[in-house]
C-alpha cells in the first residue's frame, strides 16, 4: 500500500490548474447511458472514483474510450447486463448513481448497495421514493437493490431533505419517463446544474436546475452529444486551504469562483486574502495574521461538508477557539484523532467540534479515514514541522487528480512511496 511522505513546512507558492470536478463527472458518466449516440465528455479528472465507474460501464457493455487526457468517449448499447459488479460498486458510493438511467433506459437494474468512504450512514430511502414514485419497483436483496420497470411515468416528488444523489437519480430517470417530473426541495449543488446542462445538451427538458424547484419533461430518448465537465470546486477548495494553511500565496487557474463563495468567504472572515478573476481566485496568506471562525457544514449554497475536515486542519494553527459544527455527515470528525496525534488541540461532542489553536504541528504518522480527511492530512502534513506520513492514500486517489504533482509545482516536498 503506497504512502505519501510530506516534509512539512514550506509555504506554496505559484499556479495552479484545477481539475474537472469528481462528483459532476461520476454523476454524468452515469447519465451517459441514456444516450442513444456517443457522449464525448471533456475535462474528466483522471481519478480512481472515474477509472473504476469506467470500468463498470465497461463490464455492463458500454463502449468507452479515451480520446486525449482528459476526454472520454461512452457509447451505451442497445442491450446491456444490467448486473453492477460488487468487487467494483463497493468501491465507490456513485454506483447508485446508475439506478436511475438504467431503470429509464433498460428497464432493469441490479446494483450493489455502493461503498465508498465511511462518513455517515447514507440510506437511500429517498433515492428509493423518487424511483418508485416514477412507477419502479424496487427491492434489496442480499445487499443488492433489484430493480425493474415499464416506461416510467412522471410525476411530483418530495424530497425530504434535499440529497444531491437522490435529485440527479430522479433527473436522470425522468428524462426518459413520459409526462412530466417536479422535484420539490431538489439539491441546489453546481454539480446538479452541470447534470442539468449535459442531459438538455442530448436534448432532454430540465428547467430550473440550481433551484429547489426542478421540472423535467420527459422523452421517448435522448441522443449522444460533447459536453466539458465544471472544474472541482472541492479540489480548488483544497488548494486554497492549503495555502492558507501554509502562509502562503497561489493563484488558481480553471475555476468557477462563485462555486466557492461560501469557502472564499469564510476565509475572508479569517484574514485570509481572496481575490476572485474571471475563472480564477488568487489567494494570498502572508501578510495578515489568520483570526479564529466558525463553520456550520449545509448544503449549497451553504459551506460543503466536502470542505470541512480541510478547514479543520487550517484552524488547528489559527489563534483562537473555532467552532465546526457539521450537520450533513455524521462521522466526518474523525479526522480530529489524527490531528491531535500531530498536536491539534480539538474537543469533539457529538456534531460539534471545538478547536483551540496552536502555535504548530508536528509530523507524525497518520492515517486517512476516507477522501477529505485524507486532504486533511496532507494540508497538515505541508504545515508541520518535520516528517508527515500519510498511509491510506487509496482514499485520497479517489478524488485528487496528480496531486503530488500539482503540490510539488507549488514548492512542496510530498512523495509517494
Ligand atoms: C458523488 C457525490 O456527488 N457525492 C457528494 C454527494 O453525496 P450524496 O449524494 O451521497 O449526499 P446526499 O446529498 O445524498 O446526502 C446528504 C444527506 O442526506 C442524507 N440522505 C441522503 C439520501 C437519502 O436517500 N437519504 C438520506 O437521508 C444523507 O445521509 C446525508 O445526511 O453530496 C454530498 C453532500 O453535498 C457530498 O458530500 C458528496 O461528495
Ligand atoms: C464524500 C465524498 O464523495 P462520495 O460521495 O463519492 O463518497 C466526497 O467527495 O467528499
Amino acid at each position: 500500500m503506497s504512502k505519501l511522505i510530506i516534509a512539512g513546512g514550506y509555504p506554496l507558492h505559484g499556479k495552479v490548474r484545477i481539475s474537472g470536478a469528481k462528483n459532476a463527472s461520476l454523476a454524468i458518466l452515469c447519465g451517459a447511458l441514456l444516450a442513444e449516440d456517443e457522449v464525448v465528455l471533456e475535462n474528466v479528472p483522471d481519478i480512481s472514483d472515474v477509472r473504476i465507474l469506467l470500468e463498470i460501464l465497461g463490464t455492463m457493455g458500454v463502449k468507452v474510450r479515451w480520446l486525449e487526457e482528459d476526454t472520454v468517449s461512452l457509447r451505451s448499447p442497445q442491450q446491456i447486463t444490467e448486473e453492477a459488479p460488487y468487487e467494483l460498486v463497493k468501491q465507490l458510493r456513485a454506483s447508485n448513481l446508475l439506478l436511475g438511467p438504467m431503470l429509464a433506459r433498460y428497464g432493469r437494474a441490479s446494483v450493489s448497495l455502493p461503498g465508498g468512504c465511511n462518513i455517515g450512514v447514507r440510506p437511500m430511502d429517498l433515492h428509493f421514493k423518487g424511483l418508485v414514485s416514477l412507477g419502479a419497483q424496487l427491492n434489496l436483496e442480499r445487499g443488492c437493490i433489484q430493480g425493474i420497470s415499464r416506461r416510467l411515468t412522471g410525476n411530483r416528488v418530495y424530497l425530504d431533505f434535499p440529497s444531491v444523489g437522490a435529485t440527479e437519480n430522479i433527473m436522470m430517470a425522468a428524462c426518459l419517463a413520459e409526462g412530466q417530473t417536479v422535484i420539490e426541495n431538489a439539491a441546489k449543488e453546481p454539480e446538479i446544474v452541470d447534470l442539468a446542462n449535459f442531459l438538455n445538451a442530448l436534448g432532454a427538458r430540465v428547467r430550473g436546475a440550481g433551484t429547489d424547484l426542478i421540472k423535467i419533461e420527459g422523452l421517448p430518448c435522448l441522443k449522444g452529444g460533447r459536453y466539458s465537465v465544471i472544474p472541482d470546486r472541492i479540489e480548488a477548495g483544497t488548494f486554497m486551504v492549503a495555502a492558507a494553511a501554509t502562509r502562503g500565496d497561489v493563484l488558481l487557474e480553471n475555476v468557477i469562483p462563485r462555486h466557492l463563495e461560501p469557502l472564499s468567504a469564510k476565509l475572508r472572515e479569517a484574514n485570509v486574502e481572496v481575490w476572485e478573476g474571471e475563472d480564477t481566485i488568487h489567494i494570498k496568506a502572508t501578510a495578515l495574521q489568520p483570526k479564529s471562525i466558525d463553520i456550520k457544514t449545509m448544503p449549497y449554497p451553504g459551506f460543503p461538508t466536502d470542505m470541512q475536515s480541510q478547514m479543520m486542519s487550517f484552524l488547528s494553527t489559527v489563534p483562537g477557539t473555532s467552532i465546526i459544527i457539521e450537520n450533513i455527515f455524521e462521522n466526518r470528525f474523525r479526522v480530529a484523532d489524527e490531528l491531535k496525534r500531530m498536536g491539534a488541540n480539538i474537543k469533539v461532542e457529538g456534531r460539534m467540534a471545538v478547536i483551540e489553536g496552536v502555535p504548530s504541528l508536528q509530523g507524525t504518522k497518520v492515517k486517512a479515514s476516507d477522501l477529505r480527511a485524507g486532504a486533511a492530512l496532507v494540508i497538515s502534513g505541508l504545515m508541520a514541522q518535520g516528517e508527515t506520513e500519510i498511509s491510506n492514500v487509496n482514499y485520497i486517489d479517489r478524488g485528487y487528480a496528480n496531486l503530488e504533482q500539482k503540490l510539488t509545482s507549488l514548492g512542496a516536498r510530498i512523495r509517494r512511496t
